[in-house]
């Protein structure tokens, strides 16, 4: 997938600004506040249906305007789709496929397959489990298709089952909804085991290019114990604690992926540019996994390139960009960039101030 075309309507620092980057290289630079990392959030929204930096919705909608908009032109096995996304201060979001409203976000997102790198991706690494379990489920969602609907089936089951555990009404109506949890429970974990098993050797190969110093290992632990010979045998130990707590203990939303490097959580093993390096890593094994499985490319946005990597490692990952023949977006502060990693292929560069683009 390329985006062919861009616009961005009172989004952020950008009032009305719009670009057509190419189908390599973007390298969007400017000074500090010029509106780069905004520009790669407005690409994100078409993907995950809100921002990657922290604050509500509204802190996107430019001061003073009542609503965003954005729209974005993309390019798929030749056929071009013409996407629309827009969220108001009154919460309203619309979304548009095709020139027609379209009420699910997962659709859209299924058009837009992103991969992120901002210096605050080391949080996959030092952040708690929510961060790994959204990672694996990028990957799952984009090549196992009944997957998102499992997903909002087990999430409405889940808040049923907790609210029941608050009004300590399981013991009347749980045991018969525990079965149907249970079983979309094991569905999802069964497709999140099958992904990475078969996502395994690309995180390998990938690693060893960035980390080759270190053994690694990935392990996903399903979020029940293995004492327990399924998750409906979980739930039903559980219970009493559960009902205690008031929610529900065990399942696939306590899932999490643990990254061993030389057999100790890499978190408390790595510095903090080997924590970017690995990151790297696992978003350049994961876009590689989705292309070969679909056939189909993943769009790169990469925040600040130069932050917290040497300059070997730079070109490293640099090169890797250019490799996966992909769509990228890279920021940096001075297109010096583009001479030093990219001069080789066909790139294009932007400049950002003030929230106004224009290409060279
Ligand atoms: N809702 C908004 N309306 C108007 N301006 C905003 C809004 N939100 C943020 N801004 C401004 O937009 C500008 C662009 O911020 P952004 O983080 O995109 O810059 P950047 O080019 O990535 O900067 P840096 O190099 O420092 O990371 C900032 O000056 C910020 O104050």
């Amino acid at each position: 997938m390329f985006i062919k075309t861009l616009r961005l309507e009172h989004f952020r620092n950008f009032s009305n600004a719009s670009l057509s980057p190419s189908k390599g290289i973007n390298v969007i630079a400017g000074a500090n506040g010029s509106g780069k990392t905004s520009l790669l959030e407005s690409i994100y929204c078409f993907g995950f249906g809100r921002s990657f930096r922290p604050g509500s919705f509204r802190q996107l909608i430019q001061h003073e305007r009542e609503q965003f908009t954005l729209f974005a032109e993309t390019l798929e096995s030749e056929s071009t789709h013409k996407l629309g996304f827009r969220r108001s201060v009154n919460g309203e979001t619309t979304l548009r496929i095709d020139s027609a409203n379209e009420p699910k976000l997962s659709n859209l997102a299924r058009h837009v397959p992103l991969q992120l790198l901002t210096p605050e991706s080391v949080e996959l690494i030092l952040g708690g489990p929510k961060n790994r379990r959204q990672y694996l489920d990028w990957g799952v969602f984009h090549v196992e298709h009944q997957f998102y609907s499992l997903w909002v089936s087990y999430s409405k089951l889940l808040k049923q089952r907790n609210s029941l555990l608050k009004q300590r009404r399981w013991h009347k109506e749980g045991k018969y909804w525990d079965q149907q949890l249970a079983d979309i429970g094991e569905k999802i974990d069964e497709l999140r085991q099958s992904y990475i098993e078969r996502f395994r050797p690309y995180l390998s190969r990938l690693i060893v290019e960035f980390l080759p110093e270190y053994d690694f290992s990935f392990e996903l632990r399903s979020g029940w114990s293995k004492q327990d010979a399924s998750l409906a045998d979980a739930l039903n130990r559980l219970v009493e604690q559960d009902t205690k707590y008031g929610y529900t203990t065990a399942g696939p939303h306590k899932a999490d992926l643990r990254i061993l490097a030389n057999g100790e959580d890499a978190k408390v093993l790595l510095s903090r540019g080997q924590l970017k390096l690995l990151v790297t890593a696992l978003k350049l094994a994961q876009g590689r996994f989705f292309t070969d499985t679909t056939s189909r490319k993943c769009v790169y946005l990469v925040d600040d390139l130069t932050a917290e990597l040497d300059r070997q490692n730079q070109a490293k990952l640099c090169s890797a960009l250019v490799q996966s023949e992909s769509q990228v977006f890279v920021t940096a502060i001075s297109e010096k960039l583009t001479n030093d990693y990219f001069s080789e292929v066909a790139n294009n560069v932007f400049h950002v101030e003030h929230g106004r683009i224009t290409d060279k």
